[in-house]
């Protein structure tokens, strides 16, 4: 019998995770791969979009991996960056303006109570105007990383896209190849309001929410000159994100992604599952 692994169920506009103080290495970082495809999937483990592992850094207050469910590792992931710092804050691992490190950088976060604002990488605009031929239609977007790949498609009826359809064609379209893209649909509703369905790589589905595809998203609209920062992202659970940001002739600065981060329950995980 394996020892039993604590672990705090938490998500961020619905978009949700399982978290691991690894600081001792208990999940040991050689199997995570495997240990996020078994707990993540739904009905048969805990079930979540991804596994987030809080190791020990020398650079920073803590250094995280994330897994997307399917077992990837991805560089980034808004929405589980700040429910990372909310968990690193509440178990006191971290003060409440903190700093971690991942493999787009290090992150700083703020945390207020059950908000959490996070300092997101700097942007690159890959393409500003890119046309995709998927199945019979062209579609037109923009391609940025906002910390992992994101494409963005303006649209007049976010609720009539077939998301997991069109984005799993996009997704896996050979211009994205091999590292594959999430991919975003907006619909604009104010200057500073806009509604966005994303299907995310590594999870292989729409998720209720994507930070890091909101940001993609509020950035695309206001390169498109549709709308203004700071700009409300509602998401497909329903909650609501608020992006930051200032574009400038050089590009785009000072990111931040803020939302609720919430911790759902704190349990054991039966160690027996992960071996
Ligand atoms: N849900 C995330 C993004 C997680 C990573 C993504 N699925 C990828 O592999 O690129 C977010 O909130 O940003």
């Amino acid at each position: 019998m394996n020892k039993p692994i604590s672990f705090k169920k938490m998500h961020g506009s619905g978009n949700d995770f399982i978290l691991v103080d690894n600081r001792s290495m208990v999940v040991p970082l050689e199997k995570a791969n495997e240990v996020a495809k078994i707990l993540c999937r739904r009905k048969f483990g805990v079930g979540a979009d991804g596994l987030i592992l809080i190791c020990e850094s020398e650079q920073a207050d803590f250094k995280w991996y994330f897994y997307n469910a399917d077992g990837s590792e991805a560089e980034m992931c808004g929405n589980g960056g700040r429910c990372a710092a909310r968990f690193a804050f509440e178990t006191g691992i971290a003060g409440s303006e903190l700093s971690f490190e991942t493999l787009a950088g290090i992150i700083h976060a703020s945390i207020n109570g059950k908000r959490v604002k996070l300092e997101l990488p700097t942007p690159e605009i890959l393409e500003r105007e890119l046309t995709l031929d998927v199945r019979d239609q062209v579609i037109t977007g923009s391609f940025l990383n906002t910390g992992v790949p994101h494409f963005v498609q303006i649209v007049e009826d976010v609720q009539a896209v077939p998301v997991y359809e069109i984005g799993r064609l996009i997704r896996h379209h050979k211009k994205f190849q091999p590292q594959g893209t999430n991919c975003n649909f907006v619909e604009i509703r104010k200057e500073n309001y806009i509604v966005v369905r994303t299907y995310e790589r590594g999870v292989e589905d729409e998720t209720h929410a994507c930070g890091t595809g909101a940001v993609a998203s509020a950035i695309s609209c206001a390169l498109s000159m549709k709308c203004v920062p700071p700009i409300t992202v509602e998401t497909w659970g329903g909650e609501k994100l608020k992006v930051f940001f200032e574009l400038t002739q050089e590009g785009v600065k000072d990111v931040f992604l803020e939302g609720e981060a919430i911790i759902v329950y704190s349990g054991e995980l039966n160690g027996d599952m992960i071996v």
